[in-house]
């Protein structure tokens, strides 16, 4: 279920903010930007009251025991603390059990669901492999997630360029050093 977007509250902020920073939201090129911005937040937060393991919908009956790798997902999220962007890559790796093969989009679905909500790098990394854990309970699950901070850069300490590196392992990939190993560096080759 998709959580209702309160336009008229949104844009009634926006005025406010405006105005806080000593804008007059009456002047004519401020006049649509409430309504813009409203409209920009319904979909950067579109994420917002889905359920990502509804994303993992398409599964197919395929004896496939290997590794299976989605890596350079592209994604853009919004950092909880500023609300401002913080974007970049996700890799996600799973090895399927008793068959249960989920369509490759399914897996940037996810990421995409998870992503469009006000997040933490951190649990846009776990909430991804919990997510094809609970839903098609895989041998082994491994994910990378790689972002730049725009709080990092553009405002606060200001270091264009950092990025931030994430990673969650469950099942096999958790239990053997080796296995992790060898899924990181087909991730991120
Ligand atoms: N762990 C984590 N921290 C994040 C993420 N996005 C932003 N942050 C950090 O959240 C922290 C918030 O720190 P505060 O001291 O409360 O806020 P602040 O005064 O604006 O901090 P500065 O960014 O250092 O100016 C900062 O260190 C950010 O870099 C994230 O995805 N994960
Ligand atoms: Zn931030």
């Amino acid at each position: 279920m998709m959580k209702d977007v309160n336009f008229n509250q949104i844009e009634e902020a926006v005025r406010m903010i405006l105005e806080a920073v000593g804008e007059d939201p009456n002047r004519e090129g401020l006049l649509d930007t409430p309504k813009r911005v409203a409209k920009m937040y319904a979909e950067v937060f579109s994420g917002l009251g889905k359920n990502p393991e509804d994303e993992l919908s398409a599964l197919f009956n395929e004896m496939h025991e290997e590794v299976v790798i989605v890596k350079d997902i592209p994604f853009f999220s919004m950092c909880e603390h500023h609300l401002v962007p913080f974007y970049g890559k996700a890799h996600v790796a799973y090895i399927p059990r008793g068959g249960r093969v989920t369509g490759l989009s399914k897996l940037a679905r996810v990421v995409e669901t998870v992503a469009r909500q006000p997040q933490l790098q951190e649990r846009i990394t776990s909430t991804i492999a919990d997510s094809l854990v609970n839903k098609i309970d895989p041998h082994g699950v491994a994910v990378i997630v790689e972002a730049e901070h725009m709080c990092m850069t553009m405002r606060g300490v200001r270091k264009p360029g950092a990025s931030t590196i994430t990673t969650s392992v469950r099942g096999i990939y958790q239990a053997d050093p080796q296995a992790r190993a060898e899924v990181f560096s087909l991730m991120r080759g």
